[in-house]
């Protein structure tokens, strides 16, 4: 059986270019989003990528004061370290206009993912869903999200019947253990945005895309056959 995986793909000359234009996105979608509910949902990664996107969006007018931001996955250490995402999306992104959001981190202070994730499936449960957009990136062994080969709980965590809104995971290349939004409740979005950078990433996402290989077993190809809306995937080199 093939699976027809449906993305439109934006390149651009520079990151810089790339990150303008994706905050304009993103913004468009929270702005129409703010039309049809009283408050806005957006999902962001973390990582290196989405640092000048991150910075751009926050300088967008918009009613802030009515969107909630949270994280499509989370490094389970505290917002101190310099691989926590809360700490990237706190300096980056809830910065200048956009200090008006809310944000609902994932990270509760317990000592492990499986203790906390009870109080962060509460916090992401108690989300009006759907997402007016997901943002994602990909690493180049095309993990999205926490979805990483090799994960102790990708196949919970990527079932379509997962209960669960958050799982924790735990792999070789994730560095510290994990807590990551689900495949079901990461798709209950009205925008699907994957920000990849580099040409090494774009032919990831190119063999994912065509089932090539070791590709054809990449969580970001799931992710992207499984999406209800096709994705939209912004790239430069
Ligand atoms: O917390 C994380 O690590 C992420 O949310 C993860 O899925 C990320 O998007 C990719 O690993 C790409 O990371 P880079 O942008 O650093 O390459």
């Amino acid at each position: 059986m093939t699976t027809s995986i449906n993305v439109t793909t934006h390149s651009f000359a520079d990151g810089h270019a790339l990150a303008l234009a994706l905050a304009e996105r993103v913004a468009d979608r929270l702005r129409a989003g703010l039309l049809e509910r009283d408050f806005a949902l957006l999902a962001v990664s973390g990582g290196r990528t989405p640092l000048r996107f991150f910075e751009l969006l926050s300088q967008a007018t918009l009613d802030w004061s009515r969107v909630q931001v949270t994280l499509v996955d989370e490094r389970w250490v505290d917002e101190s370290h310099p691989r926590s995402n809360a700490r990237l999306v706190r300096g980056h992104l809830l910065q200048n206009q956009a200090a008006a959001a809310s944000f609902v981190p994932l990270y509760t202070g317990a000592a492990t993912p499986e203790e906390g994730q009870a109080e962060a499936g509460r916090r992401i449960h108690a989300l009006p869903l759907p997402f007016d957009a997901v943002v994602l990136g990909m690493g180049p062994d095309g993990h999205t999200a926490s979805f990483f080969p090799g994960g102790d709980q990708l196949a919970a965590a990527l079932d379509p019947n997962q209960p669960s809104g958050v799982l924790p995971m735990r792999a070789p290349g994730a560095g510290e253990p994990r807590i990551t939004l689900t495949l079901p409740t990461l798709l209950q979005t009205r925008h699907l945005f994957l920000h990849i950078e580099g040409e090494d990433k774009r032919d990831v996402l190119a063999q994912a895309r065509l089932g090539l290989g070791e590709a054809a077993h990449y969580p970001v190809r799931v992710v992207l056959a499984r999406s209800p809306v096709p994705a939209d995937v912004y790239w430069c080199p």
